[in-house]
């Protein structure tokens, strides 16, 4: 597998090197020359990314590539088969606390009784379920309440947060998640395919709001996405990752007839419609255009 980083110091967002850098100099995530290897092969190679803070971040590909697996690598799930990965100025998995995970979306069947405020609540102390917390005092407690409502408030759900999950839509349900990821104040959250089985008013809001947590609450998000149009605007960065290898850069840079086409090895026009839509022509399959490739039956909000 080739590479192509293509990274700039500084982003289209005119960030500097330090703002876009943890405290202490170290970038929130970076891969250099990063590789993984699953059931005996090689997914993706010579992988290079620095995602600084605040900074939201699309990793985007045709299906099966690797995109999730660079997520599980993030979290430290999976080990890099070559080259250096540094979440947090650490090795993946050692800042788990500071690392909120959305995982590739499943829907709350319509018979769960649990409500959205104690899903997000079990962010908060989903280790500890069912078991009394020792030493968890009165204003431990009425601090949790606090956080678990102010994160809910963050993400728009109060008005459904009390209800069983089961009986929320499919979009409710996704915020709630979020809450849940967010509620212990993570520095990074990794989210996988969150817009899937959306309708696009829902993806339009969810973006919307992700793109608010990176760039207002200071959160690194990394998000993997079959479609990049409902982020696009949101975006301070892509991962592209195809057969021919995987590219960094802004989305003006590597969302270009000429980069795709290196990367896929084969011809590939990328469209700009006067809505400000992007569309891929002639790649294997489509990141642009959004299918419902997991057959999840996910519940839109009409
Ligand atoms: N533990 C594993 N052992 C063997 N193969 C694996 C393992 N995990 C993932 N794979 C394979 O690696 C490839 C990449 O999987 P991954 O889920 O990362 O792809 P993706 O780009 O996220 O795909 P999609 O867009 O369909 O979600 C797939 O072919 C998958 O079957």
């Amino acid at each position: 597998m080739s590479i192509h980083p293509i990274e700039r110091v500084r982003s289209e967002m005119g960030r500097t090197e330090m703002e876009r850098n943890a405290p202490g100099g170290e970038s929130v995530l970076s891969l250099r020359g990063a590789a993984v290897r699953v059931g005996g092969r090689t997914l993706w190679s010579g992988v290079d990314l620095t995602v600084g803070a605040g900074e939201f971040t699309a990793v985007l590909g045709p299906n099966g590539v690797g995109k999730s697996t660079l997520v599980k690598v993030l979290l430290g799930i999976l080990p890099a088969a070559a080259g250096e990965v540094r979440v947090l100025g650490a090795a993946p998995g050692e800042r788990s606390t500071a690392v909120g995970y959305l995982p590739q979306r499943r829907n709350f069947d319509a018979s769960v009784r649990i409500r959205g405020v104690d899903v997000v609540r079990l962010g908060l102390d989903g280790d500890q379920w069912g078991i009394p917390v020792p030493g968890l005092g009165r204003a431990k407690r009425r601090a949790a309440r606090e956080r678990v409502e102010q994160v809910i408030e963050l993400v728009g759900a109060a008005k459904y947060a009390h209800r069983p999950i089961g009986q929320c839509s499919g979009g409710e349900q996704q915020r709630l998640l979020i809450a849940q990821a967010l509620v212990r104040r993570p520095r990074v959250l990794l989210l996988d395919e969150p817009l899937d089985s959306l309708d696009l008013p829902n993806q339009g809001a969810i973006a919307g709001l992700l793109g608010r947590i990176c760039h207002e609450e200071g959160v690194s998000v990394v998000m993997v996405a079959h479609d990049v149009n409902p982020i696009l605007h949101h975006l301070d960065r892509v991962v592209y990752i195809a057969e021919g290898g995987a590219v960094a850069g802004t989305p003006a840079e590597v969302i270009t007839s000429e980069t795709l086409t290196r990367l896929y090895r084969t011809p590939v026009e990328v469209l700009r419609t006067s809505d400000g839509r992007l569309v891929v022509v002639g790649q294997p399959e489509a990141p642009a255009v959004h299918t419902d490739r997991h057959g999840g039956g996910g519940r839109d909000d009409h």
